[in-house]
């Protein structure tokens, strides 16, 4: 299928969205009309440059406030369609984006509608162009795509086509059944997905739009349904987003495709699915080539995580890791890196000279380069990844050493794929010298429950797309809590099992330290890992006696918490004697505290204890957190 993009989607000049478009290779573009009046260069000279970058030009979009208008606006609105097909022939672009009418003037006579319509298409046919129409949520009289598709059909001129965009479709809460029913006459697709939002429409629609797969539409549903209409492409994306248009246009460029592939691989999955109970969906995926990526692997949580850091930072890190409960577990044969272990826990420090994490510890100082995901099969999530345009890691291994199928994540953390069948030690057997296993239990830390990402604004989008496409995670509802300068957004991110969680924090004030941190990773930075206890009252009151330092809770936190839960005194005052936080769902219970941050940099540690079927983070209890981080710092 044609994949293509509208020209509004990227930041840049017209110039600089091309060469990122052909760079991501898309097949072609819909050309949004003001990037082009605004654009220094002929329509002779966009079109050749067109040309050579592979690219054509799909559609010429928008063409405003045609239908159902008084006659005098009508024929004046038929001289300036003449010019814009004038520029259209000049530029070889086949298809006009007619959007529907927003004008007070508009007349409610959809008879009207089409028989202007059809004088449009009629002109259009003259010169063998064509004409899509398309409904816009906030047009004055046609909003919906069935009341476009109505004068589509009233029309019934082989030049006139239909238009759907699924933002329009959802934002109005309207359903694309039916889409499949319009056939040879869907002549354009316009893909774009959205967070929900309770705004008026209009700015939404202008604002935050997203990638699909990065918002809460569903628009799988959506395309499964132009795919049964026997539309075959192009499939084009129309993201009207700030954050985009302020962001380099080469990585926004890339989340696209992602985007476009994964889309096209889930409507893929669903039709293979109904394929053997229905004979059009099986004749469809024989004709429509949708991307068929390898599927989503299973993984079974995060094998070890890597950190970057110098003989000092080895020795600090090390120190804080031993007070945590956990034991020097071995030392590489090859390289300065160290293992360290607890339970299922291994934590890998890496100060190794010209190595992948050197190069991040002097740009970000001491802070997770990378991390191990178990799964069965690492190759077939290797292949998903590459797939997806996820870029392949080659670590540099000496003879005889595992190697490991890894890619580099959005933002530069290297993610490798460990096959679960090595066991917990079994992937450090090749490379290490381990120490033997004492058998102590550390401070009963036995797993990890979930890492926490922070990222700058305009990184969030992208590692939700990249969680969900490329590792097969859904995205949660967003929750947003205060820290005290400024908000924070968490989306907790995880597989159907919850083998794999992880957690996406953003901030739009640059105030609040989670921002300062991501800014100072570089925008993508691992802000904190939660290790799983069974037993998180004994697991503190252990540490705390061995002079752990944790984040100190207000009192006043505990006098609240038994009036908002039903709580034992006597379990609320080890609560608060411990330090822990407590939440509660109708799920189950969730026990955690923090460790102080590791010595001036942005990371620290969770630890956690998860109750019956309890699935969120805490998020509640953040603000008790920041607040007395904040606080501690003014005193
Ligand atoms: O916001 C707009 O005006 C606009 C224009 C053209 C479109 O295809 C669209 O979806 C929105
Ligand atoms: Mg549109």
């Amino acid at each position: 299928m044609r994949r293509s993009i509208a020209t509004v989607s990227l930041s840049g000049t017209l110039r600089d969205k091309l060469q990122a478009i052909a760079a991501a290779r898309f097949d072609g573009i819909e050309l949004f009309e003001p990037d082009f009046t605004n654009a220094r260069m002929s329509a002779a000279e966009l079109r050749t440059q067109c040309e050579d970058l592979g690219l054509r030009i799909e559609l010429f979009q928008p063409f405003r406030d045609f239908e159902g208008m008084p006659q005098a606006a009508f024929e004046r609105s038929l001289e300036r369609a003449e010019k814009k097909f004038d520029l259209m022939e000049a530029l070889g672009c086949p298809l006009m984006l007619v959007c529907s009418n927003t004008s007070p003037l508009a007349l409610p006579d959809p008879a009207l509608a089409a028989e202007q319509l059809r004088a449009l298409a009629e002109r259009a046919a003259r010169r063998n162009l064509r004409i899509g129409f398309e409904a816009l949520a906030w047009g004055r009289h046609v909003k919906l795509w069935r009341q476009a598709w109505d004068i589509v059909q009233r029309v019934d001129h082989p030049h006139l086509g239909l238009i759907v965009d699924s933002f329009h479709t959802f934002s109005l809460k309207d359903s694309p059944q039916g889409i499949a029913d319009v056939g040879e006459k869907l002549f354009f697709v316009q893909m774009a997905d959205a967070p929900l939002m309770g705004l008026d429409v209009i700015d939404w629609a202008r604002h935050h739009r997203n990638f699909p797969g990065q918002g809460q539409f569903d628009v799988v549903g959506f395309f499964e349904q132009c795919v049964r209409a026997g539309y075959s492409g192009p499939l084009s994306l129309e993201i009207f987003n700030d954050v985009f248009r302020a962001t380099p246009n080469r990585r926004i460029a890339v989340d696209a495709m992602r985007s476009l592939l994964w889309l096209e691989g889930e409507v893929r999955h669903r039709l293979e699915q109904a394929g053997a109970q229905d004979a059009a969906a099986a004749q469809l995926l024989q004709r429509q080539e949708l991307f068929d990526p390898p599927p989503v692997p299973a993984f079974n949580g995060v094998s070890f995580i890597e950190f970057a850091v110098d003989g000092a930072h080895a020795e600090s890190l090390g120190e804080l890791l031993r007070q945590l409960g956990f034991q020097f577990a071995g030392r590489h044969r090859s390289k300065a890196v160290t293992l360290f272990r607890q339970g299922g826990i291994r934590i890998v420090l890496n100060q190794q000279a010209t190595s992948a994490a050197r190069e991040r510890f002097s740009v970000q100082g001491p802070s997770v380069c990378a991390l191990g995901l178990r799964t069965g099969d690492p190759v077939g999530a290797l292949n998903r990844a590459t797939a997806l345009q996820s870029a392949r890691y080659e670590a540099p291994t000496g003879a005889g050493e595992q190697r490991l199928p890894s890619i580099v994540s959005p933002g530069g953390v290297i993610v490798h794929f460990v096959d679960e069948a090595l066991g917990e030690n079994g992937l450090f057997e090749k490379d290490f010298i381990l120490e033997a296993e004492d058998g102590a239990a550390g401070a009963g830390l036995q797993a990890i429950d979930h890492l926490a990402i922070g990222l700058t604004p305009d990184r969030l989008d992208t590692w939700v797309l990249f969680c969900r496409a490329v590792l097969g995670l859904d995205a949660a509802d967003a929750v947003k809590f205060a820290d005290p300068f400024g908000l924070i957004r968490s989306t907790g991110m995880s597989d159907a099992a919850r083998r794999l969680r992880l957690v996406l924090n953003m901030s739009m004030s640059e105030r609040t330290r989670m921002a300062q941190a991501a800014q100072a990773s570089g925008g993508v930075g691992v802000q904190h890992i939660a290790f799983a206890s069974g037993d998180l009252l004994a697991s503190v009151e252990r540490l705390k006696a061995t002079g752990l330092r944790f984040v100190p809770i207000s009192d006043n936190y505990y006098d609240d918490l038994p009036t908002r839960f039903e709580l034992d005194a006597a379990f609320v005052e080890r609560l608060r004697a411990a330090g822990i936080l407590f939440d509660r769902s109708a799920q189950g219970d969730y026990l955690h505290a923090y460790t102080e941050p590791y010595a001036g940099a942005g990371f620290f540690f969770e630890l956690v204890q998860r109750l019956d079927d309890y699935d969120g983070y805490g998020a509640v209890n953040a603000p008790a957190r920041m607040a007395s981080q904040a606080q501690e710092e003014r005193q």
